[in-house]
């Protein structure tokens, strides 16, 4: 690590899961943040005031702990973690000046629940491909945990998985504080995944909440849901896992049942009858479940498992389907 023991952080992105966690970071002592997003304004507020003013604008960022750069190339200089928590769909684009020299040296983690678009690969796999960062020096940050409990500081539990544990336990010591309790997983695969598909699936319940299904309703699709994950993840990557843990059924659940969940809001304006254009430019905030769709729809053409959520969000999304027309259908397979 750094010298003075000061463990040196690169946050890659400005929205607000990276707001939250460097809050989190700002908890720890011997902690320096170095901070890249791409909105100018924003870096000026964050340097004279201290808090981001486009999201989570409440959270205080101690100026002795984190700097703000306008470029990823200094941000990363020295870092010896660099979080990204950029939507997927933009993290080639706000990585474009980097090199594998840049990263040398430095563990990635990533804390997108998403997949590289076109492309649709994890990002930890996109990161040791594209960087050659070995997959032991990869995390991800993963759990039922919104920005905006964190910026509440309501108690929080998160998930740090890797293919190796003592990457994982290093870094969850770092997100561990008075009110987020982290703890390490060697399941880097299964928990991505896992994150990738509860976007879809909390769609899928905005989508039916909007048409007007109920809670018993939906109580039906969240646990048919959960074998469609499982039967995914063990097609990625086929192992022993306990899928009750609070990485995956937990985060299933936020996403699913959360006015926070900003997929469940985006699913709701697409069954109340936006068209998907609409509710991008309403919500402001970026759906992961949209992007993740394609990605999976299109990975699955190679693997063939059963997922008829996905395709039934897929069908309204990309097919210009109609909402209730393709619940009607869903409504059949479901048990
Ligand atoms: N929010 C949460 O509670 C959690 C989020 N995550 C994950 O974190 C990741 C980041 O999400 P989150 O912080 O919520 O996102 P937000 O919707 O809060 O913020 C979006 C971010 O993306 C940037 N952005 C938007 N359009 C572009 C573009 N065309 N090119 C480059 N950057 C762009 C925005 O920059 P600008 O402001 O300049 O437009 C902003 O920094 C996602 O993968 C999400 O799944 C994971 C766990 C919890
Ligand atoms: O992953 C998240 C919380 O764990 C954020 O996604 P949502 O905002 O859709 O819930």
């Amino acid at each position: 690590m750094s010298l003075l023991n000061t463990t040196k952080i690169a946050v890659i992105g400005g929205g607000s899961w990276a707001t939250a966690l460097i809050k989190i970071l700002c908890e720890q002592h011997n902690v320096q943040v170095r901070w890249w997003l791409r909105n100018q304004h924003d870096i000026a507020h964050i340097r004279k005031f201290h808090h981001n003013p486009s999201y989570l604008s409440d959270v205080v960022l101690s100026p002795k702990k984190v700097r703000v750069f306008e470029k990823t190339t200094e941000a990363v200089k020295g870092a010896d973690y660099i979080i990204l928590a950029v939507p997927a769909a933009f993290v080639q684009e706000s990585l474009q000046h980097l090199s594998a020299r840049h990263l040398q040296g430095a563990r990635v983690v990533s804390a997108i629940k998403g997949m590289i678009p076109d492309r649709n690969i994890l990002v930890t796999d996109w990161v040791s491909q594209e960087y050659g960062i070995k997959m032991e020096d990869t995390c991800v940050i993963a759990g039922p945990c919104h920005a905006e409990e964190v910026a509440l500081e309501k108690q929080s539990y998160l998930t740090i998985a890797s293919t190796a544990c003592p990457a994982a336990e290093d870094f969850a010591g770092l997100m561990t504080c008075r009110y987020v309790s982290a703890h390490a997983l060697d399941d880097l695969y299964g928990v991505e995944y896992a994150a990738v598909m509860k976007n879809i699936v909390a769609l899928a319940c905005g989508i039916t909440h909007g048409l007007g299904y109920g809670d018993n309703f939906q109580a039906v699709l969240v646990s048919n849901a959960m074998q469609e994950i499982g039967n995914l993840v063990t097609a990625m990557d086929p192992r022993q896992r306990n899928m009750s843990a609070s990485a995956y059924l937990g985060d299933l659940l936020v996403t699913a049942y959360s006015q926070f969940s900003r997929n469940r809001l985006f699913g709701n304006m697409i069954g109340r009858g936006y068209s998907v254009k609409a509710a991008q430019l309403e919500m402001k905030m970026i759906a992961e479940g949209y992007y993740a769709t394609k990605s999976i729809h299109e990975l699955n053409k190679l693997h063939q498992v059963n997922l008829p959520i996905v395709g039934a969000v897929y069908s309204i999304l990309y097919e210009d389907q109609h909402p209730a027309a393709i619940m009607e259908q869903l409504k059949k397979v479901l048990k």
